[in-house]
């Protein structure tokens, strides 16, 4: 397949109702997406990168540029997926920019082969189960209404972010609320010490299915000595950026659970490994999301239909952030997402929403 050219386009999403997490209030995304035109047609990737270097050491302004300087110039001439992955991996980090490329080639590769991202990573589902994640609230009244809209719209899991003096006392108002049968969860974004491991092992009353990147993502060894001293499963998702980090993770002991994030990895043939190793290990593995729109949220959704994806992950529908994707929505139904069919990742922007929600587009000539 030959590349003819690259767009890079920046979008402007404004979410439904701000996003709070450990890190930060999230109001709107702006978007980068890498679109690859082939001779043989079209790709699209979403770059899953932040304004601000929150989330970790990645944003969008930052992809952009690589993209421009350093990615797109190393493609060969002739490329697929496998053959970008490789050329990409002379340049350290800066997995979110490179699961952009590699996605918007890889989609153009199977929409001409007529194969869907489903088929070809090896789905096994024609339909997801769907968790929501439920950001900090100012008040606990607050949060059982926004767990209790959730619910009532047939999420299966729900998931509360929490912080130092947001954690023990929602968990509980939602536990006594809605009942020990509700599949739980808590994700900290890295906002505790080990100092706080007296303080978390108070969460294992509440029977979760797990706590998710409580410490730094630089710290293995310390998530494997917490993990000595909480009953609750740890879950890592910033801590994971490879198959190599899941394996030193799973040998260390510092996660029972690993969620992946096909953007902080590096793409979705990353993800895959991941998913292979943690399978081999009896690690259960669920999709983690990054507010994508519909581009990203439909090959994630393939992704999650894999066998080894065993908890619901944070493929909620279009709803969840946007009044209007820029794809067809992705609608629940029952509590699960159907999995796309058709060709690449199964769905496209709808021309007239792209265009009132683009802010830039740049055209790069191969
Ligand atoms: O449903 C989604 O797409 C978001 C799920 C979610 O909570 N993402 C979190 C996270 O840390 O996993 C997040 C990432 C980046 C920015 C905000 C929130």
């Amino acid at each position: 397949m030959k590349i003819t050219g690259i767009e890079l386009r920046r979008i402007a999403m404004p979410l439904r109702a701000p996003f709070r997490t450990s890190f930060g209030t999230e109001h709107d995304r702006d978007v980068l997406l890498v679109r690859v035109v082939t001779t043989h047609g079209d790709g699209w990737g979403e770059c899953a990168a932040m304004t601000a270097p929150r989330y970790n050491h990645e944003y969008v302004d930052a992809a952009q540029d690589l993209l421009r300087r350093h990615l797109i110039p190393a493609l060969p001439a002739t490329v697929d997926a496998h053959a970008a992955g490789r050329a990409l991996e002379q340049f350290k980090g800066h997995k979110m920019a490179k699961a952009a490329l590699e996605t918007a080639i890889l989609d153009a590769q199977l929409r001409a082969t007529g194969e869907s991202f489903a088929s070809y990573l090896g789905a096994d589902r024609a339909s997801v189960p769907c968790g929501v994640s439920v950001g900090i609230a100012d008040s606990l009244p607050e949060l059982l209404d926004t767990v209790d809209d959730f619910v009532q719209q047939g999420y299966v899991r729900i998931k509360l972010k929490i912080e130092p003096g947001w954690d023990v006392e929602p968990v509980r108002a939602v536990r006594e609320r809605f009942g020990d049968q509700l599949l739980l969860q808590v994700d900290a974004n890295a906002a505790y010490t080990l100092a706080d491991a007296r303080h978390l092992a108070r969460l294992d009353a509440f029977d979760l299915l797990l706590i998710e990147q409580p410490l730094a993502d630089d710290d293995l060894v310390q998530h494997a000595q917490l993990a000595r001293r909480l009953t609750t499963p740890i879950c890592l998702d910033e801590s994971i950026e490879s198959a190599a980090h899941a394996a030193a993770a799973i040998t260390l002991g510092a996660c029972q659970i690993i969620n992946i994030k096909p953007g902080r990895v590096g793409g979705y043939l990353e993800a895959r490994r991941i998913h292979d190793l943690c399978r081999a290990h009896g690690v259960p593995v669920w999709c983690g999301g990054m507010l994508e729109t519909g581009l990203g949220r439909a090959a994630n959704i393939a992704l999650a239909a894999l066998p080894g994806f065993t908890l619901p992950g944070d493929t909620s529908a279009s709803n969840r952030y946007y009044a209007t994707d820029i794809t067809p929505p992705f609608e629940l139904t029952d509590g699960h997402l159907e999995v796309p069919t058709a060709p690449g990742i199964g769905t496209d922007p709808v021309p007239d929403v792209l265009a009132e929600v683009t802010t830039t587009t740049e055209w790069i000539a191969l």
